[in-house]
């Protein structure tokens, strides 16, 4: 029997997934996808070929489910899903904040959770997907996790005390790299190159220094000095950057996501 994996509440990052999934193989037979909207549900099929379901449904036939609705919804979706999915189904949730704990106790006693955070560039098999497990996940349940988060990009197990932490760097991170993107091109313009130009210079510098950071073994600090030359233009740059505070803008602003990712978990 083939393993069927269901993505419940396909929205950004669920038709991320499914699309994910897609392209590292699963047949569309073997894929759910839920959706609250018909809509929604007909673009799903339109776009990937699968079938979309009810929640319901999706609880009684796949053996994965993956929860990717707003943390503000999971309560109900749980409540939903408690009296169709028996306690052999593997629950996993990627909602920022949301613990185990809170999945499990909405669910049939004994089932496995694993809580995952993964991010956008899942769109180009980039992701980074921060995995723990639950009180009954066993390691089984977290390779199966890795396996399907693993087709879309890298994967860490990390305790779950540190997945908020992990919200604030990973999950919400390439966020901060098109704001940084966003800022340094209203910077070209004020210099007087046309935005399309300044688009098209600071990503390709982006993607140039991603790639140096991911490839090169060299410590970030090496690779900024290797730029910074004596009485040169980049230290003054870095100069303005230390003045208006910007590594303490940067440390507040991931604190403020972490402290987010524990609000939610409350429930706000
Ligand atoms: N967008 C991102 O970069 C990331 C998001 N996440 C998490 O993924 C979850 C979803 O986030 P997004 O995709 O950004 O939001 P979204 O709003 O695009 O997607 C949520 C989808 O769930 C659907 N939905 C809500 N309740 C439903 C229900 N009962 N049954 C079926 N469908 C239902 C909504 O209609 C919507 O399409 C959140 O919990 C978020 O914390 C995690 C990592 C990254
Ligand atoms: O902004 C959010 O809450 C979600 C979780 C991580 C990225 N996006």
């Amino acid at each position: 029997m083939t393993h069927k994996i269901a993505v419940l509440g396909t929205g950004k990052i669920g038709e991320a997934l499914l699309g994910g999934m897609l392209r590292a193989g699963r047949a569309p037979a073997d894929l759910l996808a839920t959706a609250r909207r018909g809509e929604r549900a007909q673009a799903l099929r339109a776009r990937h070929g699968v079938e979309v379901v009810t929640n319901a449904e999706a609880a009684k036939t796949a053996d994965t489910l993956i929860l990717a609705v707003k943390p503000q919804d999971m309560a109900a979706l749980l409540d939903e899903l408690a009296p169709h999915t028996p306690a052999d189904r593997l629950v996993i949730s990627a909602a920022a904040g949301i613990t185990t704990g809170f999945v499990e106790s909405r669910l049939t006693a004994g089932t496995p959770v694993v809580r995952v955070m993964p991010n956008t560039p899942a769109l180009v098999d980039e992701a980074m997907s921060v995995i723990s497990g639950g009180t009954h996940a066993t390691e089984e349940h977290l390779a199966h996790a890795e396996e399907i988060f693993g087709g879309v990009g890298k994967t860490l197990r990390l305790p779950e005390a540190q997945q908020d932490a992990a919200t604030a760097l990973s999950g919400s991170g390439p966020a901060y790299f098109y704001f940084l993107v966003e800022a340094m091109t209203d910077a070209g313009i004020l210099l007087g190159l046309p935005r399309d130009k300044a688009h098209d210079l600071i990503v390709q510098a982006a993607v140039g220094a991603s790639v140096m950071l991911r490839d090169s073994g060299e410590h970030p600090v090496t690779l900024r000095e290797a730029v910074t030359s004596p009485g040169g233009t980049t230290i003054s740059a870095i100069r303005e950057l230390e003045k208006h505070g910007v590594r303490a803008a940067l440390i507040a602003a991931l604190e403020a996501a972490r402290d987010r990712s524990r609000e939610l978990a409350a429930g706000s």
